[in-house]
């Protein structure tokens, strides 16, 4: 069971400062969140951010790519030191592709549905992707209600996997906290990102507290 702490809800003047505090808080992934203000309706930041985050944590950089032809952007994420690119089955024509070139850069991939978006769409690329993230909101914005119907994909997907002896992680995304995350942990997901319930408060006590919701 994975913690991925979204760096969305951080202090956007104290990224260094948030990043060290997460991953010694207990974080496994850092979760960052790429909007381009035309796939999602939100701008936040790119590379460069990565860039700048690279250095300072170990966790692995778990970056969601909230962006239209996300395949353009796989060499300056991996050169700015992303491990992890997680890539919208909606946003580009060419998924298996997609996957394909984040593959051949030597980092670990994730496709993502939308909370609309039956799994039918990504079922020939869960042989080649290391993760599967399934958004249990709408994508643009941090703080929103968790969308419960959203599970049944998890509970699928996890019957899917062990069906298929294949081995990707289920990863939730969005208004995740100390209750949703029970609910999310019991559908099969093994990886959880939380913004704004983590950063809501004290942030090593919120760490916690997920923690203990998932023994
Ligand atoms: O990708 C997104 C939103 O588009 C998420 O990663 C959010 O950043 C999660 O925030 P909370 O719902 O946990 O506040
Ligand atoms: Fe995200």
């Amino acid at each position: 069971m994975k913690l991925a702490p979204s760096i969305l809800a951080a202090d956007f003047g104290n990224f260094e400062r948030d990043a060290r505090r997460l991953e010694a808080a207990g974080a496994d992934y850092l979760h960052i969140d790429i909007m381009d203000g035309h796939f999602v309706e939100n701008i936040s930041f790119g590379a460069d951010v990565v860039k700048a985050i690279r250095p300072v944590t170990k966790c692995l950089l778990d970056c969601h790519l909230m962006v239209e032809n996300p395949e353009k952007y796989v060499a300056s994420f991996a050169q700015a030191g992303a491990d992890s690119l997680s890539i919208h089955v909606e946003a580009t024509r060419h998924i298996h592709g997609a996957i394909q070139k984040v593959n051949a850069a030597g980092l670990r991939s994730a496709v993502v549905i939308n909370p609309g978006t039956d799994i039918s769409s990504i079922k020939h690329v869960l042989e080649i992707v290391d993760m599967v993230l399934v958004m249990t909101v709408n994508p643009g914005f941090g703080g929103q209600k968790f969308i419960p119907e959203c599970l049944e994909k998890v509970r699928e997907l996890s019957e899917i996997r062990q069906f298929r002896g294949l081995d990707f992680e289920i990863e939730v995304d969005g208004g995740v906290d100390n209750q949703t995350i029970i609910a999310c942990r019991d559908a099969g997901a093994d990886v959880f990102v939380a913004g704004s319930y983590i950063f809501d408060g004290n942030v090593e006590e919120n760490i916690a507290t997920l923690r203990a919701a998932l023994n």
